[in-house]
């Protein structure tokens, strides 16, 4: 046995606390052999991990699932590397099974009814990072509840309204079109998963500020807003020079910017200009309220508004246009159809406007098939903050992480027909299983906290789509296992999606 040796044990000469830590492990471990400290340790773990399992038990009670989970990760590994194995695993135990994640108790909820329960559940919080709490703060609308959210929501209405959609319009159509024409003067093969992240970054900052805000200014706001996304996975620790602290960092840049891009705003929108970008429209909404009201809607309300947006919005938006690009490069027969209906409507290559979008019902089907076949927000994680009842009489203990599974409940048995073949025509005006299957149809969530931008979101995917269909050819260059779905945390193809685009001449 070797000693282990300490060369000073008196603490009286340090400064700091990491010093005074220091020195007081180097005594304790001088008094013990290597052999004697690593077997403490080995106790210390294994009581730890005992005491875990025997909790874990508790919780559980009846409640089917694995036979064990491995102590202080749980099945975290398990979810992060091979999630699709997983989630079919726990599907096997029924509609409400238990797991482990990080030694928090988990359910995961699999039949779309008790899904759309625990997203209206009351008592049921969205969970998100600790990395997003820090970053987005509790002003961010998800960390809202009760009669505060649901005040913000309503003021919220007139950024989502038929003529607020339109004002965004153009400005979506132009984004796509100037970053597509990029993309072919590179030479026209694109890994979609970069390309449409980019493209998605520059359309929601276009539809936040608008084109009047000039492009340097929009440019820096994206650069921040990608920095601060970062920040939402990560690992938590707010010090100098982390990932976290840069991302508050970031976020407080764009609040300043924020404040600069409302004020000019409001100069244009008191001389009477038409509102064109989301911050307009709030503008506009705060100068037609009474004084009285105007205090709640404050420029920091609508600042960490847009930054919720970026948050909820961003890495599910780049997931759906990515699957625009490989299940049309897929299934050309679809892609077809798009091109008839659209050069039946615009035989004149026109500019979209809503009319004409809300006349291609087939291309609107596609929109909703690709959102269906391709969640992507697979799950959106809950925790209750008092012990409810879920399900066929379930008691959720408080404290518990609940996973609702958005895409369990979309490729349920008993739901939509052959859900696993991608197939837009279910959608129709005879199939109708956007109403015989609506209670499983959850990609944009329910209850209180139901996606606001949905409608935004699901223009956006036919905006791009329809730009890439009637002006593009494409063919996919899978590579070997790239096709894989894998989450990041909205799901991918593993390899991104790599395509090579050539021009077209518009027709059906
Ligand atoms: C394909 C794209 C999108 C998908 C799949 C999606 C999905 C979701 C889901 C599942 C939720 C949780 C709903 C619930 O708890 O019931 C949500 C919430 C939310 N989404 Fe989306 N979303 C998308 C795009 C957008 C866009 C473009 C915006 C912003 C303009 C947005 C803003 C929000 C906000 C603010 C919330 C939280 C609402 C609240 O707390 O009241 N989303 N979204």
């Amino acid at each position: 046995d070797v000693k282990v040796s300490s060369t000073s044990t008196n603490t009286s000469g340090c400064k700091t606390t990491l010093c005074k830590i220091q020195r007081n492990v180097q005594l304790i471990a001088s008094k013990f052999t290597v052999r004697q400290v690593l077997v403490g340790i080995v106790i210390v773990l294994a009581s730890i991990a005992l005491q875990q399992q025997y909790t874990l038990l508790r919780k559980k009670g009846n409640l089917p699932g694995p036979s064990f989970v491995p102590p202080f990760f749980g099945m975290l590994f398990q979810l992060i590397l091979t999630p699709f194995s997983f989630y079919e695993n726990q599907e096997k135990y029924g509609p409400i099974s238990w797991t482990s994640i990080m030694n928090k108790f988990v359910l995961f909820v699999t039949d779309a009814e008790t899904t759309r329960q625990v997203f209206k559940e009351k008592n049921a919080k969205l969970y998100l990072s600790l990395g997003a709490k820090k970053i987005l703060t509790e002003k961010a609308i998800p960390f809202i509840e009760g009669t505060a959210h649901q005040q913000l929501r309503k003021q919220l209405l007139p950024l989502f309204t038929i003529r607020a959609l339109s004002s965004y319009l153009p400005i979506q159509e132009t984004i796509i079109q100037e970053h597509i024409t990029a993309w072919m003067k590179e030479g026209g093969n694109i890994n979609a998963r970069e390309k449409c992240r980019d493209l998605n970054m520059a359309i929601s900052t276009g539809v936040f500020v608008g084109q009047k805000t000039p492009l340097a200014v929009r440019e820096e706001i994206a650069r921040n807003f990608f920095v601060m996304n970062d920040g939402f996975l990560c690992f938590p620790i707010d010090l100098p020079g982390t990932t976290l602290r840069k991302a508050i960092n970031a976020r407080e840049r764009l609040v300043e910017i924020f404040t600069d891009v409302i004020k000019n705003s409001r100069t244009r929108m008191e001389s009477g200009e038409k509102p064109e970008s989301l911050i307009d429209l709030w503008v506009e909404y705060y100068l037609g309220c009474d004084e009285s009201e105007r205090d709640e809607l404050s420029d920091e309300t609508i600042i960490f508004t847009l930054l919720s947006f970026m948050f909820a919005s961003q890495d599910a938006m780049t997931s759906s246009l990515v699957w625009v690009v490989r299940l049309l490069g897929e299934h050309k027969d679809v892609l077809a159809k798009v091109r008839e209906e659209q050069f039946r409507l615009r035989p004149s290559n026109d500019k979209l406007d809503l009319e004409t979008m809300r006349q291609a019902m087939y291309t609107r089907q596609v929109v909703n098939e690709i959102l269906r076949f391709r969640p992507p927000a697979v799950m959106v994680p809950h925790e209750n903050v008092e012990d409810i009842v879920i399900g066929d009489n379930v008691v959720v203990p408080k404290g518990t992480m609940i996973l609702p599974s958005i895409w369990s409940a979309h490729f349920a048995e008993g739901g939509f027909k052959d859900a696993h073949t991608f197939d837009p025509e279910r959608f129709n005006s005879e199939r109708k299983e956007e109403i015989t299957c609506a209670k499983n149809y959850l990609v944009f969530g329910a209850g209180p906290h139901y996606c606001i931008g949905r409608e935004l979101a699901k223009n956006q995917i036919e905006i791009f789509l329809t730009q890439l269909a009637m002006n593009y050819d494409w063919e996919l260059n899978p590579t070997q296992g790239g096709d894989e779905i894998i989450f990041g945390p909205t799901i991918f193809p593993k390899d991104g999606c790599n395509a090579s685009l050539k021009v077209r001449t518009y027709s059906a």
